[in-house]
């Protein structure tokens, strides 16, 4: 099993990063976050319930503020969603009682010993921390999961599987309106909507990221910039904020409102808008005082490989 961090700093007394951990001028993808300012933002903010039950006037604003989110930030806030704050509360708790697991418990799912990591394993965990290695590790332990259209979940801890089943459920339909909406706010045609709401048989992915309080928050990165795959992903957090995301070339950190769901258009969804809507590099930070933990689900078109 590779040692995830949580349960490295639980067995040691760790006060500085050793040389693997710290970012180093070697890694000459990340610039040193020690000699950043980065500015916090406030996303455009999309009031979910007003899709589904506003008015046709309160609709088409919503729809408006949709299209001009995504042409200029791809990332936004959706708020009234009505996934219920116990829900989302269950869930974390859930996901911090699998890495409170044992090594050995979890090592059923290391990603070490996994076939293919990207297809065939619907349950993975693991981390980016990797003790053998010279290069630049990271600060991160994660949970991932495929939920759809194949719902899979690690039966322990007890309870995870059914929170998880249903904000699956939940965050599906979340995801088919705010497509249909977006698909709307595009003018793209009947046919394409409907292709794009395949969600029927979509792959959707759970990731439970953990980011445990890190000594020196400075030297280290939670998760290196990336675009998610997919059309949409859904992402809720723990009240520790880490998001960051680059937004006409400078890194912002989001400052998120309590229990909403931060939305963000993938690689997939920037192909299907014919390039308008574009696929946003994103990072998470870690901090030295409080865990942070972010559930993400990632919902894709479907791939028969990905079903069996
Ligand atoms: O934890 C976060 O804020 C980011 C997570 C993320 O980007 C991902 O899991 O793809
Ligand atoms: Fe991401």
């Amino acid at each position: 099993m590779g040692i995830m961090i949580k349960d490295l700093i639980e067995s040691t007394d760790l006060i500085s990063l050793s040389s693997k951990h710290a970012l180093s001028a070697k890694a000459d993808d990340f610039t040193l976050l020690a000699e950043e300012e980065v500015e916090q933002v406030t996303l455009p903010v999309i009031d979910f319930s007003l899709l589904t039950t506003g008015s046709t006037d309160q609709r088409s604003k919503i729809i408006e503020g949709l299209r001009t989110a995504c042409l200029h930030w791809g990332f936004f806030m959706v708020t009234n969603h009505g996934v219920p704050e116990g829900l989302k509360e269950e869930l974390i708790k859930s996901c911090m009682n699998f890495f409170d697991l044992s090594p050995e418990e979890k090592s059923v799912y290391d990603v070490e010993n996994a076939v293919d990591p990207c297809i065939l394993d619907p349950i993975l965990c693991g981390t980016n921390f990797n003790p053998a290695s010279e290069s630049v590790s990271f600060w991160r332990d994660y949970l991932r999961v495929l939920v759809h259209p194949v719902f899979h979940s690690p039966p322990k801890p007890e309870g995870l599987s059914e929170v998880l089943s249903e904000y699956s459920k939940r965050s599906r339909d979340i995801t088919k309106e705010l497509l249909k909406a977006i698909m709307e706010g595009l003018e793209l045609e009947e046919d394409d909507i409907e292709k794009s709401l395949e969600l029927k048989s979509g792959v959707q992915k759970f990731s439970a990221n953990l980011y445990p309080p890190c000594p020196q928050p400075k030297l280290a990165i939670g998760l290196p910039p990336h675009a998610d795959h997919g059309l949409l992903t859904l992402l809720m957090q723990n009240d520790v904020g880490g998001l960051q995301i680059k937004n006409k070339g400078k890194w912002v950190a989001v400052n998120a409102i309590p229990n909403s769901i931060m939305v963000n258009i993938g690689d997939h969804m920037e192909v299907l808008s014919n390039g308008k809507y574009k696929t946003v590099v994103h990072r998470a930070v870690v901090n030295n005082k409080e865990t942070r933990i972010s559930l993400v689900m990632t919902n894709g078109p479907p791939t028969k490989t990905a079903i069996s």
